[in-house]
């Protein structure tokens, strides 16, 4: 039996979203969203373009601000906090901290071009964790070989295949050992020959590590092999939710049901 400070820490969500609100101008995109994401999870966001579904993504990098509302990880408040009623920002070094444990990556790599496969993964281990090179190094060549890129180390990113760069971008988020791992879009801007290896690299991931994962896909193939369960998002709301092979086969919302018909 797990100590109940233990059991305490396994049920806290590695994500939480409690009435948060994001606008665009007069453009209210969330408004009073709620959601958790257990720790472990993989879950994909499903919905119509324009939805909300990257923006949340953006939240939890803090490449966009909130609103209103809270988000929290791992049970921590990350960009605002309660103090008595009053809704305050948490200062840089606090977000910093928290923000360390998101990894993200993108659709379009940003890798850096000047540098070697190997010099882009260790990169960030050296200046913000502090790690010794040596250190860096050898995880650096752990992942390499985790995603199958062992011989490119000293390789540039333009010398590599789409497929190539995304999956030295998904080591180098590894790298960083973030509780939390955000992929948007990762496999929309790859030739169909090189979408397989990369889920191939992230089912891997999700199935050998207790990293959690939040993915905003198109490809429901994606969201079938990596996740454990698909939120469906409409109109800045969580409509329906479900394991994938519940929601691909037997949707019960007619929005999911119209998205999935135009999308399948
Ligand atoms: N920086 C911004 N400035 C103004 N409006 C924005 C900005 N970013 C997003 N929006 C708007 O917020 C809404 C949600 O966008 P978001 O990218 O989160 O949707 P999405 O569900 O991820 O869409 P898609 O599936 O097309 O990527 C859209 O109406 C979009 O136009």
């Amino acid at each position: 039996m797990p100590s109940p400070a233990t059991q305490d820490a396994v049920d806290t969500p590695a994500i939480e979203f409690r009435g948060v609100v994001k606008q665009f101008g007069d453009n209210t995109v969330l408004d009073g969203l709620d959601f958790t994401v257990a720790k472990g999870d993989r879950v994909t966001l499903i919905g119509p373009s324009g939805s909300g579904k990257t923006t949340i993504l953006r939240l939890l990098m803090t490449l966009e601000e909130s609103d209103g509302g809270l988000i929290f990880v791992d049970g921590e408040p990350y960009t605002h906090e309660m103090r008595g009623d009053k809704r305050v920002a948490r200062s840089e070094k606090q977000r910093g901290l928290v923000r360390r444990r998101v990894g993200m990556v993108f659709q379009q790599f940003n890798l850096f071009p000047n540098m070697t496969v190997l010099e882009n993964i260790i990169e960030a281990p050296i200046h913000v964790l502090g790690w010794p090179k040596a250190k860096a190094v050898d995880k650096a060549e752990h992942l390499l070989e985790l995603v199958g890129l062992s011989d490119k180390r000293d390789a540039r990113p333009t010398q590599l295949s789409g497929g190539q760069q995304q999956r030295v971008a998904i080591a180098r988020a590894c790298a960083m050992e973030p509780d939390i791992m955000l992929l948007d879009e990762v496999t929309s801007a790859l030739d169909p020959e090189l979408v397989a290896d990369v889920l191939g690299v992230l089912r891997n991931i999700a199935e050998t590590t207790d990293i959690t994962m939040l993915i905003v896909t198109h490809e429901m193939q994606f969201a079938r092999e990596v996740s454990n369960r698909v939120l469906m998002f409409d109109g800045g709301k969580i409509i329906e939710e479900a394991d994938p092979e519940t929601i691909f086969t037997s949707p019960e919302n007619e929005r999911t049901q119209e998205f999935l018909r135009a999308v399948l």
